[in-house]
């Protein structure tokens, strides 16, 4: 490649410590002036690995700004009433600031259900219907993280590699999630980008694909966006994060690859998150972002700004 000004790497881990950081002054600030320290509580129901390794994680960020953090273990077994009544608890604990239940839940359980019992104003995940529902009018509401993580590093990127706004741009999202497709088109609709939600019934998917000044892939198999899917000059957001078994030197090793073929697709890219170190850290940065401005709303306190 000889174009120096393609495929550059767009850092999310390292936005991502720029936003703890510019959180851990927010969160001194309100707990000097106004004696409030914003408290997370991750609920986590089963003992799946992987989720774990989130929480872990979640929990660390979590104290590393300032806030405090619990982490809530239920057993495979726990039945939705009990976890209803639990969420009834930590909605009525004014200690409490945000609330993220773990997805997905085990089987038995209905996550529209559990979801929906969070207050929402200490929906943390932005997932609640009102949450939803405020985003799809243009009300201030809590915005899922990951979606408000992908249009930070997208914004910083057309700025930096662009020169402009996202307007007029034409987006294109892979993947209709109610917690990634879906928040994410409304929110490039109200920076008045022209936006197209495909899926798995979408037809001729590579020819859209490639319309997009801005591609967003969201659907949870890896390496699905090909590099000749991807426009010259486009912007790529890979929210994929995907485990797979690749061939190391001793034998078989675990490895965490994005929707988008990063390698094949990069040349193409005017810039592309890579997975790991892209949209992921971004997503639990914007946790902290959201239970920060749910203790503020909570207080009747203006959401902090400039972040
Ligand atoms: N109610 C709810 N809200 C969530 O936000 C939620 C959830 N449930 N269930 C599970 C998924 C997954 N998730 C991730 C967040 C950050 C990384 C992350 O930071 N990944 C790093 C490391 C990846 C690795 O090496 O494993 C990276 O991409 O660089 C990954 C995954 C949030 N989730």
């Amino acid at each position: 490649m000889t174009d120096t000004s393609m495929g550059h790497i767009i850092d999310g881990f390292g936005y991502a410590k720029g936003l703890r950081e510019r959180l851990a002054v927010k969160v001194a600030e309100l707990k000097a002036t106004q004696g409030i320290t914003p408290c997370l509580v991750v609920v986590i129901v089963g003992e799946d690995p992987a989720s774990q390794i989130y929480v872990k994680n979640k929990g660390e960020s979590t104290i590393a700004v300032g806030m405090d953090s619990r982490t809530i273990t239920l057993p495979d077994t726990t039945t939705e009433a009990d976890l209803l009544k639990l969420i009834a608890e930590l909605n009525a604990d004014a200690a409490v600031n945000g609330i993220l239940v773990q997805l997905p839940l085990p089987k038995h359980m209905s996550s529209l259900k559990v979801i929906d019992a969070i207050d929402p104003l200490k929906d943390v995940d932005g997932f609640h219907v009102e949450n939803a529902g405020k985003l799809a009018v243009g009300l201030d509401g809590i915005v899922p993280c990951t979606p408000l993580g992908s249009l930070m590093l997208l914004k910083d990127a057309v700025k930096t590699y662009g020169g402009g706004s996202l307007a007029g741009m034409n987006a294109v999202i892979v993947g209709r999630s109610n917690i990634v497709g879906k928040p994410m088109a409304q929110l490039l609709l109200n920076q008045d980008c022209t936006v197209t939600i495909a899926h798995s019934k979408t037809k001729n998917l590579k020819e859209l694909c490639l319309t997009a000044d801005i591609l967003v892939a969201a659907v949870g198999r890896p390496k699905f966006i090909a590099g000749d899917w991807v426009k010259d000059g486009a912007y790529v957001i890979d929210v994929g994060i995907n485990r797979i078994e690749v061939d190391g030197p001793d034998g078989k090793k675990s490895k965490v690859v994005g929707d988008v073929d990063f390698d094949a697709a990069k040349p193409h890219a005017k810039a592309i998150t890579p997975v790991p170190r892209g949209v992921g850290p971004m997503t639990i940065a914007c946790l902290l972002n959201n239970t920060l401005h749910a203790a503020c709303l909570q207080h009747g306190l203006p959401a902090p700004e400039g972040l």
